[in-house]
């Protein structure tokens, strides 16, 4: 492996460390404290001694567990050095350390919007906070693919912010640069299908990064923006509240489809503005083509109606935050890795998942993301061509969609679904796609639909079903009333609020053992901790489930027998 050693121009550091000529040894630093970790990466707060002990930021890359190759980790360090705006994070300087590289940088004091949602904004921030973060991003991103860069991994996680209130983007690991991609491919524009790699973090990844055999450009940089904004919303991206287990997912897709989630969807969106969801909206569209370039986004009513600076943030965001390193020990609960740092390539968990994976399931999965404005939401999108067309059909009534089996079979598999858009070509290449990054894509968006399709189903009458359903009468929650839906919903949302305050109570208590333990034990023996952990949360989920659908069966006998 080659070794780099460079320093990077520092003429447009803002600070008073400007042009400061920072060393290449390791021995001219001292570690203070981890504030960060990323998949292959620690960050530390850190002293540069001979700079009169100026505060930095190292971020520090394990070159051997890096699934990212070294010259994409040189890219970072090197992108970081060209890049010059007030709203992007540029290096002081970069170097080797044994099998690790050093990416030494400015240290932004009050670290990722991502890091200060999970410690102290849970449900996420206030509109006005979002709009002033956002648009300093947009700042940095609209630069960023003027000079003919795409980002690729836009999240909260990579956006910082300083004690004074100023957002930068950084992170920069796999950015890429569309004049070296088309040097040997030739130019196209930066907004068009250019690259065809699958890179990103998948909550936050546009469905044609997914499925990148058509490429794509700049837009797919928008995507992403979109899902931070939901991420900043609701402080988490959609549907990565959940472990990516096809087993587990597939399981819960069947236990939370009778759930109120729409009740609690609508309280919680009650506090965002139309100029909002409307801006969401036109970054969240499954045609690339279709989403606005940053630069249009700017101009977007959500962004010139906001009138806050930076001290904005200060005062509602900053003002009693505890510090990074302190959050940072806190976030490192394993509970809250149910938010994972994701693994950029996700497969199954076990065999078992595999040959859980029957034609059934595969009924059930969604080939893509529609953005429902007025939900604030992903809505999925289903497959209109099933592998198997004597099984499934999908039904446009009224603006809804409804997914059915064919031949009344339903057993509670019809699922309603309200879409903004028909699904797009994105849509079709998704359900062709069988790379294991596809198959991520597609698990995660069965996440959407157990979480999101459960509230509407139970809104919607036995009649409105029956109407739409010509083979349903008799089947499941249908119109020929064998089965009574209020009941079976009533006692199916009584169970999951059991479950679901068992499993509050259970995340607390680990939250709490772990921010005691976690200030004691070393790493590794933490990371072991945490899967042994993750492993018994799964495993009792899966008995969860079991007994749920235990119940599910003898409600539905308890009610024909009733009829
Ligand atoms: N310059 C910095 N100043 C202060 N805190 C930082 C700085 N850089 C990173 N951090 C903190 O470290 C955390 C981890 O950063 P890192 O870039 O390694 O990972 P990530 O972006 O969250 O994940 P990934 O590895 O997927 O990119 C951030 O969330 C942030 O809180």
């Amino acid at each position: 492996m080659s070794h780099i050693q460079e320093t990077h121009d520092q003429q447009h550091e803002p600070t008073n460390i400007r042009r400061l000529q920072f060393p290449l040894d390791p021995n001219s630093y001292k570690i203070l404290d981890e504030i960060g970790v990323g998949v292959s990466a620690v960050v530390y707060k850190a002293l540069c001694l001979p700079l009169n002990s100026a505060v930095v930021a190292i971020k520090s890359i394990d070159l051997d567990q890096s699934r990212a190759d070294f010259d994409n980790v040189r890219r970072e360090a090197k992108f970081m050095s060209l890049l010059s705006h007030p709203n992007v994070l540029n290096a002081h300087c970069s170097f080797t350390v044994d099998r690790r590289l050093w990416v030494v940088m400015p240290f932004m004091s009050a670290g990722s919007l991502q890091s200060i949602i999970s410690s102290s904004f849970p449900d996420g921030l206030s509109e006005p906070c979002i709009a002033v973060v956002l648009r300093e991003t947009l700042n940095a991103l609209s630069y960023l693919h003027d000079q003919g860069y795409l980002h690729r991994d836009i999240k909260a996680g990579n956006i910082l912010i300083d004690s004074n209130g100023s957002v930068k983007l950084a992170d920069f690991g796999v950015s890429a640069s569309i004049h070296e991609s088309n040097s040997s491919r030739g130019w196209c524009s930066p907004s068009s299908s250019v690259f065809t790699d699958v890179v990103g973090t998948p909550y936050w990844m546009a469905p044609e990064v997914i499925h990148s055999h058509n490429g794509y450009g700049t837009k797919a940089d928008i995507w992403s923006f979109g899902i931070t904004a939901l991420e900043l919303a609701h402080g988490r991206p959609p549907l990565s509240h959940l472990p990516l287990s096809k087993s587990l997912v597939l399981k819960i897709t069947k236990r939370f489809r009778f759930s109120d989630y729409e009740k609690n969807k609508n309280e919680k969106n009650k506090r965002f503005s139309k100029y909002f969801k409307e801006m969401v909206g036109l970054c969240l569209n499954q045609d690339p083509s279709k989403r606005l370039t940053a630069e249009k986004l700017l101009k977007h009513s959500f962004f010139r109606n906001c009138n806050k600076g930076l001290d904005f943030l200060v005062k509602n965001v900053l003002h009693g935050l505890p510090s990074v390193e302190d959050r940072f020990r806190i976030i490192k609960s394993p509970t809250l890795s149910v938010v994972p740092v994701v693994n950029k390539s996700i497969g199954d968990e076990d065999g078992e998942d595999e040959e859980m994976e029957d034609s059934n399931e595969k009924r059930r999965r969604i080939s893509g993301w529609n953005f429902n404005e007025d939900g604030f939401k992903l809505d999925p999108v289903f497959p209109t061509d099933s592998e198997d067309d004597s099984v499934v059909k999908q039904v446009r009534f009224g603006g809804e969609t409804i997914i059915q089996n064919k031949g009344g079979e339903s057993k509670g598999e019809s699922i309603r679904s309200s879409s903004l858009d028909q699904p797009s070509q994105f849509t079709q290449s998704t359900c062709s796609s069988s790379s294991s990054l596809g198959q991520v894509g597609e698990e995660t968006r069965a996440v959407s639909l157990v979480q999101e399709r459960g509230g509407e189903s139970g809104e919607s009458t036995p009649g409105e079903l029956g109407e739409s359903s010509p083979s349903s009468p008799g089947q499941g929650r249908t119109s020929g009333g064998i089965i009574d839906r209020d009941i079976v919903m009533q006692d199916l949302i009584f169970l999951k609020r059991n479950l679901e305050d068992e499993r509050q109570t259970l995340m607390q208590v680990f939250r709490l053992l772990e921010a005691e333990e976690a200030v004691e034990a070393t790493r590794e023996e933490y990371l072991e901790r945490m899967v042994e952990r993750l492993r018994s949360e799964l495993e009792s989920e899966k008995k969860r489930n079991l007994e749920l659908e235990l119940e599910v069966e003898f409600l539905k006998m308890q009610i024909q027998c009733d009829n």
